[in-house]
């Protein structure tokens, strides 16, 4: 038996020759050197009957993080709680479980059909010397398999495969779903290879709490479980496995409680996709390279983020006035402070990742859009194919009450029912709003009764159909004024008051 002051011998004299070994190689000329590491290499094997087979956090011109790695990472984590002494710990599904996991530049052992096998979770830094201020990911993760050369036909056609399947069915049953983000407050995003941060995804809406019309609920619903078991019919007609939805309509009508919605109907997870943050056409295919299947990705508010030119809006064409005010509005939602380099992403960027020959990677992708003004979109990007079913999102429809009623208040009927809904035939209202008015605001025992009747003087203030109509078209017309008198602005020409045009000097 090895004692451990042999190994204290044995490691002392390994290191004093790697140390020899790293002098003297300074001094050899590079064709001796290559020579002695080839005969080197081979003494080693002699010597050392191991093979190692390493499996990289990323491969692909680092584009895509390695399907082997995530699967070796949940299939590791499984047996690491009871056989790693350093382990990395997270929050489970349920929120009162820990996830422990194998930590970095850790071991350990494995048995498959009687062999002995090793486990290495590696983590190195890159040589190259960086200054920075922020966390770098010059860092690069890797899993390295060690087992003795005897059993290489085993491992590569047994093991290996049962680590990849069992890892797989592991990560969908510990799946903890994610809400991803690419737009990040600080300005080191573009150095990180990860390219979306996340969030577990936690929103609770359902389609059972969504306030719509009941038909078009069930035809949604039946649609998406459609497609998600579609695998083999997307595979049969030639086309890549994923579904464009367009979701349009007034402020708060529900249009990101649906994706919410479909997110928990498919147990998918969601990328919410920010394209003002992202760089280039380049940045978003890696973005959208990066998100894995089962899973919406979301573009909120598409005509505010892509010009229908194919540039960005903040383009040079745009009124100072307006760009000044946009600037500071970005600032103040947390986008890129003013004077900052702008988003260079085009629409036909965005088309092409949608269903450019990239769209195809992954697979069961459902990507939504949403807008306010589906009359601004380029036809291109809404045509079918691209976004293949339009939701339209309405005012609040009695149906769409009742749903509102049973949620917040949990009455089914009620004396004041029929006055609402006679009101809503002819008001309009968001569904947001209607809820507002329905949420109980203490703790009495008519809550009901109340909120129904600050519904019904809410709905009697509110204005009708045509009033609105009528506004809008007013406002319209207002903008369209405005915008005639700034172009001839911009061109030297003053309107006097009476709007006969004066050329200036
Ligand atoms: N159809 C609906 N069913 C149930 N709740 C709704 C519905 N529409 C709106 N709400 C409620 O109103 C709030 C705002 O809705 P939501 O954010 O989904 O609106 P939106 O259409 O995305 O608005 P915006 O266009 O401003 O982004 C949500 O918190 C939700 O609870
Ligand atoms: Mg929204």
């Amino acid at each position: 038996m090895i004692n451990s002051e042999s190994f204290a011998g044995l490691g002392s004299t390994i290191a004093s020759l790697m140390f020899l070994w790293a002098v003297c190689r300074q001094y050899f000329p590079y064709q001796l050197e290559n020579y002695f590491s080839k005969y080197y290499t081979k003494f080693i094997t002699l010597i050392y009957p191991y093979i190692e087979i390493s499996f990289p956090e990323y491969s692909g011109q680092r584009l895509k993080r390695s399907e082997a790695y995530t699967a070796i990472e949940s299939y590791l984590s499984n047996t690491t709680s009871e056989r790693a002494r350093r382990l990395k710990a997270e929050m489970g599904h349920d929120s009162d479980k820990l996830i422990l996991s194998m930590a970095e530049n850790e071991e350990i052992t494995d048995e498959f059909c009687g062999v002995k096998l090793w486990w290495f979770s590696r983590k190195t830094s890159s040589d190259r010397q960086t200054i920075s201020f922020y966390p770098t990911d010059n860092d690069k993760r890797s899993y390295r398999l060690t087992f003795h050369r005897r059993h290489r036909v085993l491992i590569n056609e047994s093991y290996l495969p049962l680590v990849i399947q069992q890892g797989k069915a592991i990560a969908v049953q510990k799946r903890k779903r994610k809400l991803y983000t690419n737009s990040s407050s600080f300005d080191y995003t573009e150095y990180r290879k990860l390219v979306w941060s996340h969030v577990p995804f936690e929103h609770p809406a359902t389609f059972e709490t969504l306030a719509i019309d009941p038909q078009m609920k069930d035809e949604i619903m039946q649609d998406l479980v459609k497609f998600s078991k579609s695998k083999e019919y997307y595979a049969k007609i030639g086309k890549p496995w994923k579904r464009g939805y367009l979701l349009y309509g007034p402020p708060g009508t529900g249009k990101s409680t649906m994706i919410a919605a479909m997110a928990n109907l498919l147990d998918y997870d969601v990328y919410d996709l920010e394209l003002t943050a992202v760089k280039d056409n380049s940045a978003l295919r890696k973005l959208l390279l990066n998100t894995t299947s089962k899973s919406i990705i979301v573009v909120e508010d598409i005509d505010c983020s892509l010009d229908l030119s194919g540039k960005r809006k903040t383009g040079g064409d745009q009124q100072e006035g307006n760009k000044e005010e946009e600037e500071k509005n970005k600032a103040a939602m947390g986008g890129p402070p003013p004077g900052k380099e702008e988003s260079k992403v085009t629409l036909s960027g965005l088309l092409n990742c949608i269903d450019g020959l990239w769209s195809a990677c992954g697979g069961e992708k459902v990507i939504v859009f949403t807008t306010n003004h589906i009359e601004k979109l380029d036809p291109a990007l809404i045509r079918r194919g691209r976004m293949d079913k339009h939701i339209e999102l309405g005012f609040c429809k009695y149906e769409g009450f009742k749903v509102l009623a049973k949620n917040y208040l949990g009455v089914e009927s009620h004396p004041l029912f029929g006055s609402i809904h006679e009101l809503l035939k002819e008001k309009k209202i968001s569904p947001a709003d209607v809820a507002e008015n329905l949420m109980p605001k203490n703790e009495s025992e008519d809550q009901a009764d109340l909120c129904l009747q600050t519904l019904v003087k809410a709905l009697k203030e509110c204005k009708s159909e045509n009033e609105k109509d009528e506004e809008e078209k007013v406002e319209e017309e207002e903008q369209n004024l405005k915008t005639n008198e700034e172009m001839l602005e911009n061109d030297g020409i003053v309107v006097d008051n009476e709007g006969k045009e004066n050329k200036e000097d």
